[in-house]
């Protein structure tokens, strides 16, 4: 199949280029860069010896996407752009409103127009909000604590609602938990541009000496250390669920979880990480 992967630059769409491709598929990237690299690209394709088609554009942009649809005969689109950092979310909602609930319109609207009717969504954990874990699937959405929650929850009804209106409009949710890890080839992980928000590439940016010390927030959870605990998956196992999602596509609306159901804690996840890369990572636990 010929698949649009939106974000195809960034961390998990790069993953999930190099897995689309390895199992046979044609990959078009349109990716604006925001928070990634074009040399990204001629990693995948270094990977995966393959050709790849990448058009750096915004996926708000309508005229910009329907280029794409015009040029290719899309099969399937994998929406994975999106602004992702929750703190900054709450400091500027109306970028993150108009990005992310924008560019799923278009889209959709685009696929409604050209007849493409598989569409696989990235969405988060962060969408079952205020819910108690464990999280499963069927649970009603509650409210989440920011704006990044938000426009992940109502991107899901956006399509649900399209989905339910357009019988043949066959839909894929993605409720991605944490992912880490990187491709074996080390060619491509996850570089965010600027200091990192999320944990993992902080432990490695202090692993490699650009970051002097990790702070670990909060040592007064209800967790075995105290320290927060997440669902961690590693980030080759969450892009072969995209080719899984993508492949096994049917009629209606399917919303899978993409985690490993096994909480680590911070503590567990910065030992272990020692332990793997025998290297010792300074860190101060500070209240959160
Ligand atoms: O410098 C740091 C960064 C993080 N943490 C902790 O590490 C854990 C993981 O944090 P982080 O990597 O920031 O992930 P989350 O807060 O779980 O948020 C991620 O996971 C969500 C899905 O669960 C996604 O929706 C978000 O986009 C994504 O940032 C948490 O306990 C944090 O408090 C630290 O202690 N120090």
């Amino acid at each position: 199949m010929n698949i649009l992967v939106t974000g195809g630059a960034g961390y998990i769409g790069s993953h999930t280029c190099v897995a689309l491709l390895e199992a046979g598929h044609s990959v078009i990237i349109a990716d604006n860069l925001c928070n990634s690299r074009r040399e990204t690209v001629e990693k995948i394709m270094d990977i995966t010896g393959k050709e790849i088609a990448f058009y750096k554009i915004d996926v708000t942009d309508v005229e910009a996407v329907e280029i794409i649809f015009r040029n290719y005969k899309i099969d399937g689109v994998i929406h994975i752009a999106g602004l992702k950092a929750v703190a900054e979310s709450v400091e500027k909602p109306q970028d993150y409103y108009y990005n992310n609930i924008v560019s799923t319109l278009v889209l959709a609207k685009t696929c409604h127009k050209y007849g493409v009717n598989r569409f696989v969504f990235s969405s988060s954990a962060t969408v079952y909000g205020e819910n108690r874990v464990p999280f499963v699937e069927s649970m009603e959405l509650l409210p989440t604590t920011n704006p990044y929650g938000e426009t992940k929850a109502m991107s899901e009804r956006i399509l649900i609602d399209i989905a339910k209106a357009n019988p043949t409009f066959y839909l894929s949710i993605l409720r991605y938990f944490n992912p880490v890890g990187a491709h074996e080839s080390r060619l491509i992980g996850e570089a965010p541009n600027g200091i990192p928000n999320n944990l993992m590439p902080f432990v490695t940016q202090v692993a490699k000496g650009k970051l002097e010390k990790l702070k670990i927030f909060g040592k007064d959870y209800p967790t075995v250390d105290g320290t927060g605990v997440r669902d961690y998956i590693h980030v080759v196992d969450l892009a072969e669920g995209h080719v899984a999602a993508l492949e096994n596509l049917t009629e209606g609306v399917h919303i899978y979880n993409l985690g490993t159901g096994k909480g680590t804690s911070v503590l567990e996840l910065v030992k272990a990480f020692e332990e793997a890369n025998d290297i010792e990572i300074p860190y101060e636990i500070v209240n959160r």
